[in-house]
């Protein structure tokens, strides 16, 4: 269609979408658009920075919304500058420059004439002429700068063959100065803006003709090396001669002398680190010292000596155990004593130990034991803080306890309303902090968790260590569990009896390396059914249908599997499922998003975190409502029992869940399970992935795939992340190397094979001032060091084989 053109003034913003800078204006028709006779239209496209009452000139097409209307969709636009005089001084005097005045721009003009926006913008060295202050000029120039449009960088950064979201991307970040930046150096853009890697900035410099040993390149190589291992591997550091082998690899050149001088810099300009032989982007270093400072702050600040004698705990837990008509086991006790005899103590147990049951005791205790009335746990300030990283685990917390459970991101108050604000954390307090599910809360969550802790007397971190880490980068609560500064009690012990124990048997003994006899066996709840990866999508279809016969509610039946692509991958999956339970209706309303069709009834999964909506990555729901014709909400899904309305921009964060990965399905369990993992998913196979798949299943569990994949994930230790923050806590914490076999002879308590550590016998300094001791570090690299044989990059050369997905796609 021809484009056409008008100018308008823009009245108001009637929509944006943070996400790609996707506007809906309401602009009043300046100027007539051809064929069209209207005095204001909305005009929809992707906008940068636009001003209230700011003329612009749009390029695009009509268009008829279904419900709107006429609209008018632009292509590009333009900002016009005001070229009269007296509009020309209030834009220049407003807050748009600040710092300028009526007089500098009376001074503006008088030197430059009415076009003087227009003469800057070509010829931006003409400020320096301007009888202003430096400090005025300054500000003349970066305003002009911003006012460049957003269609017109996305131009240029096209030309450098950037894609519109990466470029609206790089535009929230450096706005005007986009492009200066970019062609400054690149390769300073990696780590900084999200979608933009080496392999980009590499065909940018090549363009730019920037030598392929320049300082800029391999600061980008080890930059990308490090951003790698922090976003795809979960690791807080890398070692240097992994760093050194892997950006060359990327770099394609000879020699490290250079990239350890790249490496120089990048720490002498604050990028990075290098502790030791462990290299780290320095953000992630400072958070984890951040991290063990606030655990040193909070095991400081709280009184080191018992406040309950022995017997009044044991007591209060004859109380409870009367109350809940159960009998703790000992160790069940000794947990209970850890989290009110501590500032922070730990409980890490698999399906059906009895964390949940301990969580409930140790509440009911407390209750005895400062003597607080029912109706005082329910205030706005309630004494008991219970959270979960997701919205499940939180609700399920509640309804055990009685007591009202949160998502971590709602206790902080993060993300929630137009106001929200990281630095402004709710802050807690009360006599106790229980977290669940700590497994699954990485490193940047837990800083703000901690942080956020002001007067809360017992913290209590619970979770089943053996579970796949955290979706985000970091280890924290195996790192926690692996300082042994804070007493640490290991369930093992199931107490769930019934149905689903032989589930709960399996998950234990694959943990204990024990599950090599019985995993293939078939037992009342699980079975293997063995099928090479070409017969994954049949073999599933049809135990579907079978689970379906034999009386199966759809809902309750879920598929997991490793990864997306392939014939048995998620993606090909859900296609087949959801034909057979949810089937087509061609009438049917229907949206379409990446590939994916989606529809009333759908089961679907949330796949980033989302404060504002308060749905989280990994969260399931199903859809209640669609609206073909309606943009902003388009689609409604209920969500654990809430209705969550989304956009058409919202569509990208979700994808059907008929079948999910193992990953996604952290936190939410199933009736049934059909579980599928063949040799293509050879680099994932992993005990811990394995065994937080086998834990989803609450009654029933079908594996299928092949004999060889399983017995892989079964003999292949998982959670290897490297990570720096158990040593950092250790360091802060005075925890003594050699304490740590002394203490566990000394204080392992066993019962079924439970143990509890308790730090009574270490060197927990609790009178000890903080202090950063140990926690900076700066070492110059030279190229001496990597070769007087200290790091030696050739080291495991032959073992390092740089993973598909390490290579920017
Ligand atoms: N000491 C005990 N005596 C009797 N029953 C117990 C005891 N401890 C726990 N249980 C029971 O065992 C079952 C599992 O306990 P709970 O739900 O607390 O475990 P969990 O570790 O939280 O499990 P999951 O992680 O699977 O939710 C519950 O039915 C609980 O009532």
């Amino acid at each position: 269609m021809a484009q056409i053109e008008f100018n308008g003034r823009l009245n108001s913003i009637v929509f944006e979408n943070n996400q790609d800078l996707f506007k809906i204006l309401d602009v009043d028709v300046l100027t007539q658009i051809p064929d069209l006779d209207r005095e204001d239209i909305r005009v929809t496209g992707n906008f940068g920075d636009l001003q209230i009452g700011a003329t612009y000139h749009f390029i695009g097409e009509l268009t008829v919304h279904p419900k709107f209307g006429q609209q008018f969709k632009a292509s590009s636009y333009n900002s016009i500058l005001p070229h009269e005089e007296s509009s020309l001084i209030k834009y220049l005097s407003s807050d748009r420059f600040p710092g300028i005045g009526k007089k500098a721009a009376e001074k503006i003009i008088d030197e430059l004439g009415t076009d003087a926006l227009d003469v800057i913008k070509q010829n931006p060295n003409k400020i320096s002429n301007l009888s202003l202050t430096s400090k005025q000029k300054d500000v003349l120039l970066n305003g002009i700068n911003k006012m460049d449009s957003f269609s017109d960088i996305v131009l240029k950064l096209a030309k450098y063959g950037i894609r519109k979201k990466v470029a609206a991307n790089i535009y929230k970040v450096y706005h005007g100065e986009s492009i200066k930046k970019l062609e400054a150096d690149p390769y300073s853009l990696i780590g900084e803006i999200r979608g933009f890697g080496f392999k980009s900035a590499d065909t940018i410099g090549q363009e730019l003709g920037i030598p392929i040993n320049d300082p800029r390149r391999l600061k980008g190589a080890v930059s990308q090396v490090l951003e790698n291992a922090l976003a795809q591997e979960g690791d807080t550091y890398v070692e240097l001669k992994d760093l050194l082998t892997q950006a060359d690899d990327l770099l394609a050149i000879e020699g490290y002398d250079a990239l350890a001088n790249a490496i120089n810099e990048l720490q002498e300009a604050g990028k990075v680190v290098i502790d030791g032989e462990k290299a780290a982007l320095s953000n992630v270093y400072n958070l984890e010292n951040d991290i063990a400072r606030d655990l040193q702050r909070l095991v400081n600040t709280r009184p080191s000596v018992k406040k309950y004698s022995d017997k009044e705990i044991e007591r209060a837990i004859e109380k409870a155990e009367k109350l809940l008509k159960i009998s703790y086991d000992e160790t069940q006790k000794e947990a209970i004593k850890n989290a009110l005899n501590n500032p922070i103590s730990i409980l890490t147990g698999g399906p059906g130990t009895g964390k949940t049951t301990i969580i409930n005791g140790i509440l009911l205790c407390l209750q005895q034991l400062e003597d607080i009335p029912t109706a005082t746990l329910y205030s706005n300030d309630p004494p008991f803080l219970l959270a979960a990283p997701t919205g499940r685990a939180a609700k399920r917390m509640g309804e055990v306890t009685n007591v009202s459970a949160k998502t971590i991101h709602r206790l902080l108050g993060l993300g929630i309303g137009e106001n929200s604000n990281i630095s402004d954390l709710n802050e807690l307090n009360g006599e106790i902090l229980i977290v669940d599910e700590m497994s699954m809360v990485d490193m940047f969550l837990f800083k703000m968790l901690i942080e956020s802790i002001d007067t809360t007397k017992h913290i209590v971190f619970v979770g089943d260590q053996d579970q796949l880490p955290s979706v985000g980068a970091g280890n924290v609560f195996s790192d926690l569990i692996a300082s042994h500064a804070f007493p640490t009690t290991r369930l093992k012990f199931i107490h769930r009896q019934g149905d689903d124990s032989s589930i709960i048997t399996l998950a234990h003994a694959i943990n204990e390396e024990k599950a090599a006899n019985i995993i293939f066996s078939k037992t009342q709840n699980y079975s293997f059914i063995p099928c090479n990866s070409q017969q994954i999508a049949p073999a599933i279809e049809q135990i579907v249908n079978y689970a379906l016969k034999k009386g199966f509610d759809k809902d309750d039946i879920q598929v997991l599997g490793a990864m997306y692509a392939g014939s048995g991958g998620i993606n090909n999956l859900n296609d087949i499922l959801q034909n057979i339970l949810n089937p087509k209706d061609a009438q049917a309303k229907h949206l379409k998003a990446h590939n994916e069709v989606f529809k009333i009834g759908d089961r679907i999964l949330q796949l980033q975190n989302n404060p504002e909506k308060d749905i989280y990555n990994g969260q399931i729901g199903k859809i209640i409502s669609i609206d073909e014709d309606n943009k902003t909400e388009c689609l409604v899904a209920n969500f654990d029992g809430r209705e969550v309305k989304f956009g058409l921009k919202d569509l990208a964060d979700l994808t059907r869940a008929y079948a999910i990965t193992i990953h996604k399905s952290q936190g939410s369990e199933f009736p049934l399970v059909v579980l599928n993992l063949t040799m293509q998913n050879y680099m994932m196979l992993r005990r811990n992935l394995l065994y937080t798949a086998i834990t989803r299943a609450e009654k029933n569990l079908v594996m299928v795939g092949e004999k060889r994949a399983y017995e892989m994930a079964l003999n292949t230790s998982g959670n290897d992340r490297k990570t720096d923050l158990t040593r950092k806590i250790r360091t802060l914490l005075k925890i003594k190397d050699t304490d740590d076999s002394k203490k566990k002879e000394k204080s392992t308590i066993s019962k079924n094979e439970q143990t509890i550590e308790t730090n009574e016998q270490t060197s927990l300094d609790l009178t000890s001032e903080p202090s950063d001791e140990g926690l900076e570090a700066e070492q110059i690299l030279t190229p001496q060091l990597i070769y007087s044989g200290k790091i030696d990059p050739m080291i495991g050369m032959d073992n390092i084989e740089l993973k598909p997905h390490m290579i920017e796609k």
